[in-house]
């Protein structure tokens, strides 16, 4: 589909079908980063090949990988063992993954560059990832203001650190043991709750030794400096979180049935499928099997009479990208869905909080908003209204699942930055029997 300014979501017959996920976006920014980073060839088949993952495919390329597109989703890349100086600024477009863990990359080594984005990333804070790589002997200068893309940094020499996360955010946690690669000595990150474990699993396949003890709710990862990566083969399943949209649009269409394969079930990344059941849903996986170092299954949405749950704190890490769908859900299901502990949504592409809240709101679903959270009273869910995504690409597919099987019509604005995540995403969902076109 081109480039439409506007797309709308339409009441739709029953959903029917077998589709499969794009690949997943976390592993697909870190085969090409660690890929940059290692001696040889890495080839990657599965490739998001998302804008996300398409800017720092041209990031680890301006560092002076090599990397070819050999035909859909099948990438190589040619590692030069390390990151080279720059020439010019790199964009990292949309990217919070992309540009954090390609700052804790880069400064390792003896290089400036100039780090940027597009106007939502520009908004994100990013004293999170530089605050600890600056501890590690990493310089950062604000081209603008504190705290915000651009920022320049300048790399090398670095010694490591043991360094306890405040919040459980993975892309800290991957910037610094990727700067710690290149420190002196032994780099720790202590996490009071479990965030997503794709590098520590992939740094594994590329040759590397890292240490995970357990520690109270968490763990703590560590890794000693100086250890070479070595470039290897990396097959990247199916996102469990795009895979969510078209399950949701299965769980809240009536009559529907949609099954979605190979869809990565790391048990850090499925908090979303943990309360779809508690909340009722007929969802069930399975041919589950190993792929790419991860577990992975083929899930199969039905519609459901699903009720609101209390979403426990403690699992926000596991589905924090996932609470949008879930609240669009949320707002067919009988009686109140409390969502606290989220207060991480806020800063994401969009506040996603207030954006939820004024999409719901506008659809006609009661919401009542919180710093940290949202609670959603489920019900008839009127429509009729056009929904601002803020440059966020899961506020628009989130609202146009909830187009799918509200009374009225759903437009969201911006549709272009669903190629974020999931490229092909209108097309997929039509396939299945949706009611999604452009203009109003
Ligand atoms: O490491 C990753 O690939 C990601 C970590 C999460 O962010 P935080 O680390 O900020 O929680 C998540 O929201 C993001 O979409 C992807
Ligand atoms: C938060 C997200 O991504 P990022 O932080 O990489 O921009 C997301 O994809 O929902």
């Amino acid at each position: 589909m081109t480039n439409p300014t506007q797309l709308t979501a339409r009441r739709s017959p029953a959903l029917k079908g077998v589709v499969r996920a794009p690949g997943d976006k976390s592993m697909s920014h870190r085969s090409m980063i660690l890929g940059a980073m290692a001696t040889g060839v890495t080839e990657v088949e599965g490739l998001l090949e998302g804008d996300d993952v398409l800017a720092t495919a041209r990031a680890v390329e301006a560092f002076g990988a090599t990397v070819e597109r050999l035909g859909e989703g099948h990438w190589r890349v040619t590692g030069q063992g390390g990151f080279r100086q720059p020439a010019d600024v790199i964009d990292c477009g949309n990217a919070g993954t992309g540009v954090r863990l390609l700052m804790g990359a880069a400064a390792g080594y003896p290089i400036t560059v100039t780090f940027d984005g597009d106007g939502s990333l520009r908004k994100r804070p990013m004293k999170r990832v530089t605050g600890p790589l600056e501890q590690m002997g990493a310089r950062f200068g604000w081209q603008a203001a504190e705290d915000r893309l651009p920022v320049e940094l300048s790399g090398g020499s670095l010694t490591s650190i043991d360094y306890v996360q405040t919040v459980a955010s993975a892309q800290v946690k991957s910037a610094i043991l990727l700067a710690g690669l290149n420190a002196d000595g032994v780099t720790t990150v202590e996490e009071p709750e479990k965030s997503r474990d794709h590098t520590e699993r992939m740094l594994r396949a590329f040759g590397a030794e890292v240490d995970v003890t357990p520690g109270g709710e968490g763990w703590v990862v560590s890794l000693q400096g100086g250890q070479p990566l070595t470039g290897t083969a990396v097959s990247v399943p199916g996102d469990p979180s795009s895979a969510a949209f078209p399950l949701a649009a299965g769980l809240v269409v009536p009559g529907s049935e949609v099954t979605v394969e190979g869809v990565m079930l790391n048990p850090l990344r499925t908090g979303l499928f943990d309360t779809w059941l508690e909340m009722g849903a007929d969802l069930t996986i399975s041919n589950r099997r190993m792929a790419g170092g991860e577990e992975v299954g083929d899930i199969t949405a039905r519609h459901s009479t699903l009720k609101g749950v209390v979403v426990p704190e403690d699992r926000a890490a596991s589905m924090i990208d996932e609470y949008p769908i879930l609240a669009a859900t949320a707002a067919f299901a009988e009686g109140q869905t409390v969502m606290r502990g989220v207060g991480e949504m806020r800063v994401k592409e969009s506040d996603r909080i207030a954006l939820m809240v004024a999409g719901l709101r506008a659809c006609g679903v009661e919401v009542e908003e919180e710093p940290e959270g949202f609670i959603v009273t489920g019900g008839v869910v009127r429509g009729g209204a056009t929904v601002q995504t803020a440059h966020d690409h899961r506020i628009a597919m989130s609202h146009l699942v909830l187009g799918l099987a509200a009374a009225e019509p759903i437009s969201v604005d911006e549709p272009g930055m669903i190629a974020t995540s999931f490229p092909g995403f209108v097309e997929l969902m039509n396939g299945l029997g949706a009611d999604i076109a452009a203009g109003q």
